[in-house]
């Protein structure tokens, strides 16, 4: 069985090659992008005014299964993901059970392979339960199927505790993406300290909180000699510490999302709670600086830290609400609008922040268009323009700041092993 993608403007970033091809396809594998011509064909598929493009891979989702089903299943969770472009997603260990223990990622993975439309990727706990004090048995999950380990939702706040787990991590050759938050400094903070927090009477978090962390862990990461990824970087400070730590060692990878290239904390002035995230939008000065780091290449990764939540977490006062925004739907249309439009990045380095950089952080054998390998493609109308409804999410998590709000950008069909895994209504 043959399907072509013809017409299309291919963008494939693991081979450095952008511009007009066709991708033809034989039984779910990628058999060549280029020219398509003298051989039978089972099925055609017309990319006229299209971008094809890997599927998409995050390394920083939250599916909130098994424990918190109410906010997101694994399936519901695939479902928003193929929507959003992706093709595989990895998922953090915040859940209950936390993903600490080998039956917990035979859970996750048998019923990602029930659904099937897209890869998940466990992320297992650095310690037991996330709490910070005894190191999981990271052999067996990597053994079991986790690709990278996390606390994600909380820091690793006892230094010898992340020091240990950064040389075991390394001896098995697998990341540590961490979450970077000084808890005894964010305290109940549930903004960004600044003016608006001031205005409004809230507690603020600094950006101090975050940058005194990573400062903190990425000279850690020296003295052992070890890879170390860093999640959802914020702030301006934090950015001039990984600078620098990257001038060092090279060890050193970092990710942003789309919410924190693009909102600030003037999100937050009407007590709008889906605009309430950790790290919390900082202000313009702090995504101007985060606009620097994808200029100057800095930045390794993006990924959504997609965090759905359910109603009642999010319909509350300002201080109760949940942190957390449901990214994946939104993703790509963000990082088009925010980034690309803005000619902050060129729409071929985009895609390659969001397929192939990060699968070769997290030494995922996805995200290329190399002949070969999966045919998780995706197809993208980047001129398309609309306006973002968070009832017509498919994510249980309809908590998104853009609600109403016009992007650029839009998922035309997913593919993933050569099968639509999802097709926009027409
Ligand atoms: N980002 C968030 O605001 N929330 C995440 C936790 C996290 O990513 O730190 C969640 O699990 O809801
Ligand atoms: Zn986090
Ligand atoms: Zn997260």
């Amino acid at each position: 069985m043959r399907t072509v993608i013809r017409n299309g403007y291919v963008i494939a970033p693991s081979n450095d090659f952008e511009g007009f091809a066709d991708v033809s396809i034989v039984d779910g594998v990628i058999e060549m992008v280029g020219d398509v011509e003298g051989v039978s064909i089972d099925e055609e598929i017309d990319a006229t005014g299209l971008v094809v493009a890997p599927g998409f891979v995050d390394i920083h989702a939250h599916l909130r299964d098994p424990g918190f089903t109410y906010k997101e299943t694994i399936e519901t969770g695939m479902r928003a993901a193929v929507k959003g472009g992706f093709t595989a997603i990895c998922c953090m260990p915040n859940t209950n059970p936390t993903i600490d223990n080998i039956q917990t990622v035979e859970y996750i993975k048998s019923k990602a392979a029930n659904v099937g439309i897209c890869d998940v990727y466990p992320i297992g706990t650095i310690t037991k339960g996330e709490k910070g004090e005894e190191l999981t048995d990271m052999m067996s999950l990597k053994e079991a199927g986790c690709v990278a380990f996390s606390d994600d939702g909380r820091p690793v706040m006892n230094a010898e505790v992340l020091r240990k787990a950064l040389i075991y991590a390394e001896d098995l050759n697998v990341p540590l993406t961490l979450h970077e938050e000084d808890l005894n400094i964010s305290g109940d903070g549930v903004v960004n300290e600044g003016k608006i927090a001031f205005e409004l009477g809230l507690k603020g978090i600094p950006n101090v909180s975050e940058s005194s962390i990573i400062a903190r862990d990425v000279e850690i990461a020296k003295s052992t000699n070890t890879h170390l990824h860093i999640c959802h970087v914020s702030t301006k400070e934090s950015i001039d510490v990984l600078k620098k730590a990257k001038m060092d060692s090279g060890r050193i990878t970092f990710e942003v999302t789309p919410h924190h290239l693009s909102l600030t904390d003037e999100e937050i002035k009407d007590y709008n709670t889906f605009a309430k995230v950790n790290p919390p939008l900082r202000s313009k000065e702090d995504v101007k600086a985060v606009h620097g780091a994808f200029s100057l290449g800095l930045v390794d990764a993006i990924a959504t830290d997609h965090a759905p939540h359910d109603e009642d977490s999010k319909r509350c006062t300002i201080q109760n609400a949940a942190f957390g925004i449901s990214g994946f739907e939104t993703a790509f249309a963000v990082v088009n609008t925010y980034l690309v439009e803005t000619g902050v990045v060129s729409l071929a380095d985009a895609i390659a922040l969001m397929t192939v950089k990060p699968a070769r952080i997290f030494h995922l054998d996805t995200g290329t268009l190399n002949e070969g390998s999966s045919a998780n493609i995706v197809l993208i109308d980047k001129n398309r323009e609309w306006v973002v409804d968070r009832n017509k999410f498919v994510s249980k998590g309809k908590n998104t700041p853009y609600h109403d709000k016009k992007l650029k950008g839009a998922i035309v069909k997913t593919f993933y092993k050569g099968m639509i895994v999802y097709s926009e209504e027409v």
